[in-house]
């Protein structure tokens, strides 16, 4: 009997899946964030629609952007990284399920300052516990740092109360774009 009725769960759980694909559809809202020009309207771009490009304008204020894969939707704000926006990341970061943030991993001279904006975003109470990935993009780059290097440079183990990644990733050649789409589909709910 029991087997029964679990084979007519499974038969009606495969129409539904069949009728409504949204029907088992999970979402994760997330927030890009880190310095200008690091890559975080490329990230969107490429994994919205694989769409990659040399000329991307610099964000201004922020875009927000729904993305589907597979049965998981994201709900992105791509935050802008220029100084003058830097304050208005928290709100930005307030309520997601994740944080991205994203780091130019070839640009060295800069990685004392994402430090800076990194933990200084993080300090805010409001955004205690929220997950948190950071992305050394930029791979493709003869010299850039390896994920050790980023972890060193951003003081990535004194973060406490979150789940913290760290990933080297390239949008120009997709590297790593699989394991970061597969920390995001962890997220969602
Ligand atoms: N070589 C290389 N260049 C990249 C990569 N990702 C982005 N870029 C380039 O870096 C520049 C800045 O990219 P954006 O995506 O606009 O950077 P952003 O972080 O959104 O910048 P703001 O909106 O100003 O905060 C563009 O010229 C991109 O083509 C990458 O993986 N490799
Ligand atoms: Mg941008």
């Amino acid at each position: 009997m029991a087997s029964f009725f679990s084979s007519l769960f499974q038969w009606f759980s495969g129409q539904v899946a069949r009728v409504h694909p949204l029907f088992f559809s999970k979402q994760a809202e997330i927030s890009v964030v880190g310095l200008q020009a690091s890559g975080k309207t490329s990230f969107v771009n490429v994994i919205g629609s694989g769409q990659w490009s040399e000329e991307v304008v610099p964000t201004v204020a922020f875009n927000f952007r729904k993305v589907h894969r597979g049965n998981i939707t994201l709900k992105i704000w791509d935050v802008a990284g220029q100084p003058r926006y830097r304050s208005i990341w928290e709100r930005y970061c307030n309520g997601v399920d994740a944080i991205i943030f994203v780091v130019d991993s070839g640009d060295k001279e800069k990685f004392d300052t994402a430090r800076f904006e990194l933990h200084q975003l993080l300090s805010h109470p409001s955004l205690s516990g929220v997950p948190l990935l950071v992305l050394g993009n930029k791979n493709d780059l003869e010299g850039h740092a390896p994920v050790d290097e980023l972890i060193k440079a951003l003081q990535l183990d004194k973060i406490q109360n979150r789940p913290v990644s760290c990933y080297s990733c390239s949008m120009k050649s997709q590297h790593n774009l699989d394991i970061v789409l597969q920390w995001l589909a962890g997220r969602s709910h």
